[in-house]
């Protein structure tokens, strides 16, 4: 971490205005919070910086929205992030113009606000310079906190860091040593479970890993696209038919890499996206043309966790099932359970990220026990990968 500038090295902030780029992509329920593990990260750096008096504004996306979206608002999520600071919290409607500029202008050191959803402006994701400059003109000091989304080169992960001066924050400084620690000559064998609903970003991540880990579990809505891209009939479940030849090649990488693929044999599958939605266990050969996917099979999941006992190193991203929807989260469950109960004998090092995985693992009650959970989901399989991150490279010193 010497090769990058933390909070250690940021000097006086008092009355500063710092941006901190954050990650408060948390998932929601109902539209409440159901999840606040990147809440909680957040609250070291900002609580910091407040503490010695700076002006702290808080920048972050909020889901993937064209252009502006209420339901995408920062506004709820503000709300939340004051709860678990247990402090004022302000809200600027805006992440930057005139308005925003104002609203800065009347906050006084030590006070908090979040800005509006970074994702609003057409500029965020291709870095506009102009989107930079204009966020830019609110802050002194730009701090980087958001480790999860670090691997997108983005105007407020990685653009700001090179017109202001760049700081790490504790979380991002925290994820990059623990991982480093963990994982940086991880013991063999390795297994890795991907799964979750991010398919086509997930895709290009396993292209690199199937030749750096042993065992590569598939699960989620990845294992749909892999099954009918073998010839399954997936029914109505999530799939990216488009991309069932970027899968092929991937097992073909596998192959050559002598990377072991498990992909479910029996599935739970139901007609209703719902919890407790009638349901049925099948083999991949037995899904209606009328059902979708929701979970790996029980018959499966005893071979993964199998496959797990002769394992010593564990990475894992996304849920195998629809796990927020009870009874389809067993999968996910049952294999956090075998995962939790190896790493705490001792046999195996377990390494779990994203979002909805650490929520997965919350709600399996097996956080805790895992060697490392990481806020990142995708941004920890890149670094996995051995990718340079654009929003970590920009802070090196
Ligand atoms: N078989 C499935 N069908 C539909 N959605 C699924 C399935 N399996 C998992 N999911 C969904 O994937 C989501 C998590 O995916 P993702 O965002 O990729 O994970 P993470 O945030 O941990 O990286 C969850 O909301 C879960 O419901
Ligand atoms: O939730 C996130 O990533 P993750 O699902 O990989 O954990 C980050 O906030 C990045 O979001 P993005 O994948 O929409 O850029």
């Amino acid at each position: 971490m010497a090769k990058f500038r933390t909070l250690d090295d940021i000097g006086d902030v008092r009355g500063k205005r710092v941006l901190v780029r954050a990650d408060l992509n948390v998932p929601m329920q109902d539209g409440k919070v159901s999840d606040d593990t990147r809440l909680r990260a957040a609250q070291p750096t900002i609580a910091e910086l407040a503490d010695k008096g700076a002006i702290v504004l808080v920048l972050s996306h909020f889901g993937r929205p064209k252009g502006e979206d209420p339901m995408l608002s920062l506004s709820p999520i503000s709300s939340a992030l004051a709860k678990v600071l247990g402090r004022t919290v302000g809200f600027v409607t805006e992440c930057k113009g005139p308005a925003a500029e104002q609203a800065v202008g009347l906050m006084a050191a030590g006070e908090i606000a979040v800005l509006e959803n970074t994702r609003f402006e057409a500029g965020e994701e291709k870095n506009d310079p102009a989107l930079v400059a204009a966020i830019a003109k609110l802050g002194d000091l730009y701090v980087n906190d958001a480790f999860s989304a670090a691997h997108r080169a983005h105007a407020s992960t990685e653009g700001l860091a090179h017109v202001l001066p760049a700081y790490a924050g504790r979380s991002m400084q925290a994820e990059l040593e623990h991982l480093e620690a963990a994982l940086g000559e991880p013991e063999r064998p390795v297994a890795a479970v991907v799964g979750g609903a991010k398919v086509s970003s997930k895709l290009d991540v396993l292209n690199n890993l199937v030749s750096k880990v042993d065992h590569l579990i598939i699960g989620g809505g990845m294992a749909n696209t892999f099954l009918a891209a073998k010839g399954v009939d997936v029914g109505k479940s999530l799939c990216e038919h488009d991309l069932k030849e970027t899968a092929l090649g991937i097992l073909a990488k596998a192959d050559a890499a002598r990377c072991t693929v498990h992909l479910p044999y029996d599935v739970v599958v139901a007609k209703e996206f719902k919890a407790n939605a009638a349901n049925r266990t099948v083999n991949v050969h037995e899904v209606g043309a009328d059902e979708m996917i929701l979970d790996v099979g029980p018959a499966a999941v005893e071979a993964l966790s199998d496959a797990l006992k002769t394992c010593r190193t564990l990475v894992w991203n996304g849920p195998l099932g629809a796990f927020e929807l009870e009874p389809f989260d067993a999968a996910t469950v049952a294999l956090a359970r075998t995962a939790a109960a190896l790493t705490e004998a001792g046999s195996l090092v377990s390494v779990a990220g994203g979002g909805d995985t650490v929520a997965a693992l919350n709600h399996a009650g097996v956080a805790d026990s895992f060697s490392f959970v990481s806020t990142a989901g995708g941004a920890f399989l890149e670094w996995m990968e051995g990718k340079a991150l654009p929003g970590v490279e920009a802070l090196r010193a």
